[in-house]
């Protein structure tokens, strides 16, 4: 274990090295980049930059989830804070409640018990201000992409609100690469083309939060790193929060600020890997021997079954 420093308010720093932290809630003690918990373990020596306040957008407490039918529990107590423009991703086994989580925490699915806040309110159903992207683009084939991006506008509010958003609709497809293919059907598009359209259609109703669930995993390795250099970018550009399930070490690595390893099912959260890498994230810190640290202690934590 490293070095343990006593923070300016009393809080225990950890520095470089894992350490079980005190007793105690999911909640940042100081600015947000440390938290303590009763059972992750704590990998940190970020310092926090000068004016930096830590505001909590989604906040977990205790979620668990059974499925009654098939006597199985995917979830058990697990506790969660992101912060306003924090980018955290979750990985663990197979089967282990990872996308079980993130449709609790999308309004999806209700937890067996626990509480789910997004912005101070609860999340009780699907919301405006969380978007999702999954796995497949899941585009509807008999609309061109441009209908495809504006129709969950056009479900909440109509085909007028849906007109409304074309022109917000275009400087996405700019924004993603796809500038010409508006009138281009679902068919006539690349796997990365199509997620890129997915990516668009998420953000149409400018969520504050994205939650993705393996959103590239679909694609070849070159196209992946583009995408999320540019799921990178986009974030920056709108502080918007995320939290992304993935299988992948180096993608959560990548992306993140925070790191969650998750326990075989029921899952819950046994490690949080602070990710002290700077911003913006660029391919070639792949080769970083820092990016090749947390990786590796990434997947130590998973060889050893993720148990604690
Ligand atoms: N609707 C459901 N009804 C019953 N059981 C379910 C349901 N959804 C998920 N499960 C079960 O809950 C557990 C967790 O599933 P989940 O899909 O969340 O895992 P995961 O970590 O996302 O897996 P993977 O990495 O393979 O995608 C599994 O045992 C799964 O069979």
């Amino acid at each position: 274990m490293g070095p343990v420093a006593e923070g300016a308010r009393g809080e225990r720093r950890v520095e470089g090295s894992s350490a079980r932290l005190a007793e105690g809630v999911y909640e940042p003690v100081r600015e947000g980049l440390e938290y303590r918990d009763r059972s992750v373990s704590v990998v940190s020596n970020l310092k926090a930059p000068a004016g930096h306040v830590a505001r909590p957008v989604f906040q977990l407490r205790g979620v668990s989830k059974s499925f009654a039918r098939r006597n199985v529990q995917a979830l058990d107590k697990v506790d969660l804070t992101l912060e306003q423009g924090q980018f955290a991703s979750v990985i663990g086994a197979s089967g282990c409640g990872k996308s079980t989580l993130l449709k609790i925490m999308a309004g999806l699915t209700p937890p067996s018990s626990g509480s789910v806040m997004l912005s101070g309110k609860p999340v009780l159903g699907p919301r405006r201000d969380i978007g999702m992207m999954f796995q497949q683009a899941t585009l509807f084939p008999w609309r061109t992409t441009l209908e495809n991006i504006v129709l969950p506008i056009e479900i909440q509010d109509g085909k007028k609100a849906a007109l409304a958003v074309h022109d917000r609709a275009h400087a996405l497809l700019d924004l993603v690469g796809l500038r010409g293919f508006d009138k281009v059907y679902p068919s006539e598009l690349s796997g990365g083309m199509a997620q890129r359209a997915a990516m668009c259609r998420m953000l149409i109703a400018e969520p504050d939060v994205l939650l993705l669930d393996e959103p590239f995993s679909a694609l070849d390795e070159i196209s992946r790193d583009f995408m999320n250099m540019e799921l990178q970018r986009i974030c920056l550009e709108r502080n918007a929060t995320a939290f992304l399930v993935t299988h992948s070490i180096p993608e959560a690595v990548i992306l993140s600020d925070v790191v969650y390893v998750m326990s075989p099912r029921p899952g819950r959260f046994v490690e949080a890997v602070q990710i002290d890498l700077p911003r913006p994230r660029t391919l070639d810190m792949l080769s970083d021997p820092l990016f090749g640290r947390y990786t590796k202690q990434i997947r130590g934590r998973l060889d050893k079954g993720a148990f604690i």
